[in-house]
């Protein structure tokens, strides 16, 4: 058995656990960074990266496929899958090639190999090989899949965020278990790219989408698509030789039992916490074994272990792991003397079609924040002028105000290019702008950004802050 006495451990050297590693090594040399998997992190090997190539190649399809409306016939548009999955997985090992050799420049002396468990509030086994002594504790041990017992039936037709990737060739069929996130960006990329596709959601929830007008709407432009039941009925799983049955009530056609080639578990994440023995750590533990923990320090009560990244069950985000990983390793590093960082205004992007972007404060809190009231603004895309010049003319966006104080808090929106107008609105958001400030800002023509005027317009009305949207604004060109 080795013994380390180190100043910082970091268990987990995915994002979260990198970037405490680098912050805290600029306050000391005394550190361990300890991993229980490959490195690479899980956004380059399983997640952000390899499902954002899947959904690329997924694209370029539909694209191909939908060109016939601009009067461009691309002659019979075929799928050749195990070229799209080579092609994903050989951009995605670029991707954590980057993340190993960045890794490899981190001193053998401060890197060991092993699930790392506590053994008391200072001392960590990792493996059955080493004791890891130390001041104080990042962890940063990220999340897992979480697989609902119904679906385990499916055994090696069940696939995962993992798994999928290293499929030899596309599928035939998959029923997708989970409307959120991971659920409608692979469920959509692989009905693309020619799999036949069902997304079995639970509880009415569609990407996490709060306002009800954009997750009914998001709903039925899915449906346009492949088959969605945001709230299905299933009521068995069952592993039938090559493939799996699900016995389902159809939205239309009643129960029915229908056979897919596989499964893919699509049902949420869990924090890596439950396995590393914390409860020997003497940190309080609430019900679901999590320690309280401060979002602006990452501090666990006063103690001397952080915690940061999907571990911390806050927000499932590479950016957010990031800043936390961050966070925490200053933290660590100059311990005790602990200080408050600034978090970022809260952005999220679904990289679906019509992309799903989320902004600033949740519907809850605004309603929180404002008893009285907020003010919504809306635009719907299907007449947006840059919209439908790109074929794109579909979705919706709304911004919500304060009163009184003219305040942006935040938005929902799922429509065209999603991914830029959220990172505009956040940017809005984390500056404080007032709406009546916003619309002072250059709009150009013809753009998407333009209907971002258009919602805005009908918000600082609505705020009572500015005059009615009567027509669209003519002085403003065609379809603004
Ligand atoms: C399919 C998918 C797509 C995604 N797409 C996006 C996206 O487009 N945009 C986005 O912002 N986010 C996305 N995410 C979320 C994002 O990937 C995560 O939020 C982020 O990777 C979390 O980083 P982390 O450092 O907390 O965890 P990880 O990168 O998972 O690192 C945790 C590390 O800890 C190790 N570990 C676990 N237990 C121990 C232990 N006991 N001892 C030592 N080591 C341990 C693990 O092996 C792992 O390497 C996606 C996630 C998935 C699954
Ligand atoms: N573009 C992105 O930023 C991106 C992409 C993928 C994943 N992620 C991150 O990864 C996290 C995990 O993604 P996810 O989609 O697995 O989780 P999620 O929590 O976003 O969605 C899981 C969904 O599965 C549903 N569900 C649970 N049990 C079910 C069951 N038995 N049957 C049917 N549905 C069931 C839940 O109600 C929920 O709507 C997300 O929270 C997100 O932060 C982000």
């Amino acid at each position: 058995m080795q013994e380390f006495n180190v100043d910082v451990a970091i268990l987990g050297a995915g994002t979260a656990g990198l970037g405490a590693y680098h912050q805290a090594s600029k306050t000391t040399d005394s550190l361990m960074l300890i991993e229980s998997g490959p490195y690479g992190t899980t956004c380059a090997r399983v997640g952000c990266m390899p499902s954002k190539l899947l959904i690329a190649a997924a694209d370029a399809a539909h694209e191909a496929r939908h060109a016939k409306m601009f009067g461009v016939h691309a002659a019979d548009v075929t799928v050749d899958g195990r070229e799209v999955l080579d092609r994903v997985r050989r951009e995605r090992d670029r991707f954590v090639s980057f993340v190993v050799n960045s890794v490899k420049h981190i001193p053998d002396n401060q890197r060991l190999k092993g699930q790392a468990r506590f053994l008391g509030p200072n001392s960590l086994r990792v493996d059955g090989h080493s004791v890891v002594h130390a001041q104080r504790i990042v962890i940063a041990t990220g999340s897992r899949s979480y697989i609902p017992e119904m679906l385990l039936p499916a055994a090696d037709r069940l696939l995962v965020n993992e798994t999928l990737f290293e499929l030899p060739q596309l599928p035939r069929s998959v029923a997708v278990f989970g409307a959120g996130a991971i659920g409608l960006e692979l469920g959509q990329a692989l009905s693309r790219l020619g799999v036949d596709v069902k997304v079995f959601g639970r509880s009415g929830a569609v990407a996490g989408i709060a306002d009800d007008e954009i997750r009914v709407l998001a709903g039925q432009l899915f449906n346009e698509e492949f088959y969605l039941d945001p709230d299905a009925a299933v009521s068995a799983v069952v592993h039938a030789g090559t493939g799996v049955e699900v016995t389902y009530v159809h939205r239309s056609r009643g129960e029915l039992t229908e056979r897919f080639d596989y499964i893919l578990a699509a049902t949420g994440r869990r924090p890596n916490i439950d396995d590393i023995d914390l409860e020997k750590s003497g940190l309080t533990l609430d019900k679901r074994g999590m320690p309280d923990h401060d979002s602006q320090t990452m501090q666990c009560g006063n103690s001397h272990i952080f915690l940061a990244g999907d571990a911390s069950a806050e927000i499932p985000l590479l950016h957010e792991a990031s800043d936390e990983g961050h966070i925490a390793g200053i933290n660590a590093g100059r311990y005790p003397d602990v200080q408050p960082e600034r978090r970022r205004a809260p952005l999220a992007i679904v990289f679906t079609s019509p992309q799903i972007a989320t902004v600033g404060l949740g519907l809850d809190q605004i309603k929180a924040r404002c008893p009285q009231g907020y003010g919504v603004g809306s635009v719907s895309f299907e007449n947006q002028g840059r919209s439908r010049v790109l074929g794109k003319n579909k979705g919706e966006l709304r911004v919500y105000g304060e009163y009184g104080t003219d305040l942006f808090l935040g938005a929902e929106m799922f429509g065209p290019a999603a991914e830029h107008v959220g990172h505009l609105l956040a940017w809005a958001v984390q500056s404080r702008m007032t709406v009546t400030r916003m619309l002072e800002m250059p709009f150009y023509h013809p753009v998407i950004e333009e209907g971002v005027r258009t919602a805005l317009r009908d918000l600082n009305h609505n705020l009572d802050e500015g005059p009615e949207i009567t027509d669209s604004c003519m002085e403003c060109g065609p379809g603004a």
